[in-house]
């Protein structure tokens, strides 16, 4: 957890949460608000370890609210695109039960949380060679390996179709993120090969790892994270397309993985600060989900240790509380 959302404590009172986001000029308001209090900070590095994302700009920095009703309110850079990433994790996963059962994709990956980083090589060992949660590496290449299809093509088809129809529009791969990725990835080709070795890969290892390295490249704005998280509100229903994208009763397991283990190893944290389901990505993107409610997308790239963007968590706590969207707070109805 940022050191700055300890020091931040005091922020004026908390909304307690209702069944629906306040009237549109309020959730305006404090998306603007978000944007201005938190463009200052300068707090955070932006991720080197993949050779493209190095060139962001620490500056950059967009969000937006899409409401289950579609509308959306954004401030900043929320049209600018960047990278997926690590947030493609949760929307795969969902398309994987969609395709292949809730049971079967618990039964292949788990849903607990690892406690570690998410390229850890020690979550797979401590485990006796199964995957813990498909919001880190090791569970995710697992899951990319389960997609349908019978060959390459069809599987990126398939991973590319679900993302758009999550965004309700057509995304496209950054081509440059994904080749500086392909050739510096490694560990992640590692860690497929060790799954593989454990039984626990359910395609060849190499092309688990190319289809994910593909899906983390994936091009998305803020707004596009927005009305993605929204879909997850709406029970998997896509508020501005109308499309059903998931059945509801996938959509509330995805969410539970994502509240378990989407900030990694500061999903607790996250989760006594924020109280919501979020997922986050090294590009510097958080998607967060209020169930019933909306999505928030922001993207700045600068992150902590972590690899969780600092602005983006400070904005998303910001919002959570003003716009009260909490899903433990609670007011006592016989005061
Ligand atoms: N945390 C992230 O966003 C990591 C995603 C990145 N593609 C990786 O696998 O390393």
């Amino acid at each position: 957890m940022h050191r700055l959302l300890h020091l931040e404590e005091a922020m004026g009172p908390s909304v307690v949460s209702t069944g629906h986001l306040p009237e549109p000029d309020a959730v305006a308001g404090l998306v603007q608000a978000a944007w201005e209090r938190y463009r200052p900070v300068t707090e955070g590095m932006v991720a080197d370890y993949i050779p493209a994302l190095a060139a962001a700009s620490p500056d950059w920095f967009g969000l937006c609210v899409a409401g289950i009703n579609g509308a959306t309110h954004a401030a900043g850079e929320a049209d600018r695109p960047f990278s997926i990433q690590s947030i493609s994790k949760p929307f795969v996963f969902a398309l994987v039960c969609q395709a292949l059962g809730g049971g079967r994709a618990r039964e292949s990956i788990g849903v607990n949380a690892t406690g570690l980083a998410f390229n850890s090589v020690m979550a797979i060992e401590l485990n006796a060679g199964h995957t813990m949660n498909p919001m880190v590496n090791a569970g995710a290449i697992a899951t990319t390996s389960l997609v349908p299809g019978r060959s390459h093509a069809e599987k990126w088809r398939f991973l590319l179709d679900g993302l758009s129809s999550f965004a309700g529009r057509s995304l496209a791969m950054d081509e440059e993120v994904y080749a500086s990725e392909a050739a510096t990835n490694q560990r992640n080709q590692g860690i497929a090969r060790l799954l593989h070795g454990y039984g626990r890969m359910y395609c060849d290892p190499d092309e688990a790892t190319d289809l994910y390295t593909r899906q983390c490249a994936v091009s998305v704005t803020a707004r596009d994270l927005a009305v993605m998280g929204a879909t997850l509100a709406d029970g998997g229903v896509n508020p501005v397309t109308r499309e059903r994208v998931l059945d509801a009763d996938r959509c509330r397991r995805v969410l539970a993985v994502m509240a378990t283990a989407g900030l990694y190893e500061q999903s607790g944290d996250w989760l006594y600060e924020i109280g919501l389901p979020g997922k986050s990505g090294v590009a510097g993107g958080i998607v967060t989900i209020a169930p019933g409610k909306g999505g928030l997308g922001i993207f700045s790239p600068p992150l902590d240790e972590a690899g969780n963007s600092v602005r983006g968590q400070l904005a998303t706590r910001f919002l959570s509380e003003r716009l009260g969207l909490n899903l433990f707070a609670s007011a006592p109805e016989a005061a």
